[in-house]
């Protein structure tokens, strides 16, 4: 298993063309946030907004639809029970972040199959949250897409069948392969499976156990895999960009909020392009 370092940035992060547009940095549709979870996907969107993803829709409930304006105009926002804006606008992005903050009730899981019926083979899609606990325990088709997956360990064990204390690399990778994709197993160390071998961040801090943390780091690969053309490079650089900042601010700080991160990445992003 190979560890990452701040390589991963450069070798990811792109200084901006002249010549390019908001077009240039690919679209993200982010869905969830029920009525109970609306911070959830604000955290995500933020994260894929300030990752500089160069357009960003979210579908979710519509008692967000305030919070989310007046905390992020540069987003556009619509509601993810309405069937025909939902399939408009999940076709229309390059990648696709569905979970966080959606629940896990009837209604969320009819808007998971939507999500999940509309998504094609050529875009990224992260699955993360409360749509991976569905995923485990409600019978849907996954799609034929670029699919990461972003569980805690507690999800992994609800969809991977592999109990915590159980989940090793050969365990994992073997779960990993039935699945497809990419898998993000977040912990302490978070580790990431993917075609091309495994990798370990030992960057991170317990001053990022917190709520949100993970909602932020979806919309953050979101927004990495939306802009930068190595998808697998874009979600380690993802990880790895999050637990870095928060590395940073852990030295004067007891505890760091996901927000707090979310605000760094442009300054960070800077200082990490080749
Ligand atoms: N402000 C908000 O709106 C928030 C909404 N959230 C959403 O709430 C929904 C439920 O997610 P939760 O993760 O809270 O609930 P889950 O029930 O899926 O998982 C939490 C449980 O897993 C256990 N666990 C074991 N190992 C863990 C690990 N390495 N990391 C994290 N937990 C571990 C915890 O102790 C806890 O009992 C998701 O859709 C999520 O996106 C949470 O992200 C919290 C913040
Ligand atoms: N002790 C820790 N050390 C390093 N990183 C941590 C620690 N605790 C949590 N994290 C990170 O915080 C995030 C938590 O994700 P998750 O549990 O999905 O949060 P949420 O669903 O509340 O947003 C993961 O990226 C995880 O690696
Ligand atoms: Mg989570």
């Amino acid at each position: 298993m190979e560890t990452l370092t701040d390589e991963i940035l450069t070798q990811t992060i792109r200084v901006r063309p002249q010549e390019s547009h908001k077009g240039t940095y690919g679209r993200v549709c982010l869905i969830g946030g029920n009525d109970h979870f609306g911070g959830a996907i604000l955290m995500a969107t933020e994260a894929s907004v300030y990752s500089g993803a160069g357009l960003n829709t979210t579908l979710t409930d519509p008692s967000n639809f305030v919070s989310l304006h007046s905390r992020m105009p540069e987003a556009m926002v619509a509601d993810f029970t309405h069937q025909d804006e939902l399939t408009e606008l999940v076709s229309a992005a390059n990648t696709v972040v569905v979970g966080p903050g959606l629940g896990t009730t009837p209604q969320s899981l009819s808007v998971l199959q939507a999500v999940f019926g509309t998504v094609t083979p050529k875009q990224t899609l992260i699955v993360d949250g409360s749509a991976i606990t569905l995923l485990s325990e409600k019978n849907v088709k996954l799609p034929q897409a670029k699919l990461v997956f972003t569980p805690h360990q507690m999800e992994w064990q609800r969809l991977s069948g592999i109990k915590i204390a159980d989940q090793t690399d050969e365990a994992n990778e073997v779960v990993r392969q039935q699945l497809g994709g990419i898998v993000v197993l977040k912990s302490h160390q978070t580790k990431i499976y993917t075609p091309a071998g495994g990798f370990l961040n030992k960057a991170g801090t317990p001053a990022q156990a917190t709520g949100g943390m993970g909602d932020t780091l979806a919309g953050m690969i979101g927004g990495f895999t939306a802009q930068f053309a190595n998808q697998t490079n874009a979600v380690l650089a993802a990880v790895y960009a999050h637990s870095a900042i928060a590395d940073e601010l852990a030295e004067n700080q007891y505890v760091v909020l996901p927000t707090q991160i979310i605000h760094q990445l442009p300054r960070y992003m800077h200082e990490h392009q080749s």
